[in-house]
């Protein structure tokens, strides 16, 4: 009940009933009765008090997920449960000490708006996440990435993640993020080209930090986050919307190829096998975080 009235507090709308999904079967991985939840009930739970782990590890990027989940139901409208598979929502595994699960959204503005929180103890904490706006917008996608390895190697990457790379595009939608930017020296890092082209659904505005301690995380990561996100919430109060089914269709089709960009790029897949296994990665890779690309052939020998 408890959760019951958090969601009523906030105003979540949508369907109750009918969508629980059927029982994950899972080989190496446990699954737990949580994965049989909808997201908002599973995200009104939060925060974790204790690291799958064990010890006493702090989840570094719950406050993150907290303020993301505020600002989500404060501003959204309609927003509502995207259902998705349990298998993908939850695993664990005992033997590497590890747990990932997942929340996906829609709302009127946001076609889907996905967050992930991976706790392996002191080895590894993750928060990551995307929100994709509809596509009646050609608005940037509000992409983050936060992970602490061993607390000694901090990566945080934020950034409004342009579907263009067109001059006046950047400037209107980008751009606006400069004074934020500014505020904060300690993420002001450069991606390498280990991964992705940053001239590829990056903007110049990207927040970047290396950290070898966790200090900066609530220091400057939070309040930088905090101020991205209120700005990129606002953004799309005065933006334009169209109602031209083919520049929806276009538009959706950038979002596409963000999708399969990022499916072909993302390091964490290697992550997600270390825990989870290699059929599971590939699955909520291409399932759940990119679900616009295609999951590769294995005849084609992609995998
Ligand atoms: C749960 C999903 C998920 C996880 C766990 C994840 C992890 C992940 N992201 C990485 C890098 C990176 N991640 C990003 C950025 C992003 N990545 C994003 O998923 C988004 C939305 C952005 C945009 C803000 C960049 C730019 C790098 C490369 C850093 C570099 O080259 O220095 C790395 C490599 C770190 C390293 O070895 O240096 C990992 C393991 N990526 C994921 O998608």
């Amino acid at each position: 009940m408890f959760a019951f009235s958090v969601l009523t507090g906030y105003g979540v709308s949508g369907p109750r009933s009918g969508l629980r999904i059927r029982n994950a079967r899972v080989s190496m991985c446990v699954a737990t009765p949580e994965s049989l939840e909808l997201s908002s009930e599973r995200l009104a739970k939060l925060p974790w008090e204790k690291s799958i782990a064990g010890d006493d590890v702090e989840m570094l990027f719950m406050p993150f997920i907290e303020l993301q989940n505020k600002v989500m139901f404060d501003t959204q409208k309609n927003l509502k449960d995207l259902p998705f598979e349990s298998e993908l929502s939850f695993q664990s595994s005992s033997k590497k000490k590890a747990k990932i699960e997942s929340w996906n959204f829609q709302s009127d503005t946001f076609r889907k708006i996905r967050l992930t929180y991976i706790d392996a103890g002191i080895p590894a904490q993750v928060f990551n996440s995307v929100w994709y706006p509809d596509p009646k917008y050609d608005l940037p996608l509000l992409g983050v990435d936060f992970l602490s390895f061993g607390k000694k190697k901090i990566l945080c990457v934020l950034d409004f993640q342009p579907l263009k790379q067109e001059k006046y595009y950047l400037e209107k939608y980008c751009e606006i993020l400069d004074p934020v930017k500014s505020k904060y020296p300690s993420l002001a890092g450069q991606m390498t080209a280990r991964f992705y082209d940053e001239n590829q659904f990056f903007s110049k505005q990207l927040a970047f930090g290396r950290f070898d301690n966790p200090q900066p995380v609530m220091e400057e990561l939070f309040p930088a986050f905090e101020e991205y996100l209120n700005t990129y919430v606002k953004m799309f109060k005065d933006a334009p919307v169209t109602e031209d089914p083919k520049e929806i269709a276009a538009n959706l089709e950038l979002q596409k190829e963000y999708d399969i960009y990022s499916a072909e790029r993302d390091p964490a897949v290697g992550l997600f096998s270390t825990y989870f296994g290699g059929d599971w990665a590939v699955k909520f890779t291409h399932d759940f975080l990119f679900e616009l690309s295609e999951t590769p052939d294995p005849a084609e020998g992609n995998l």
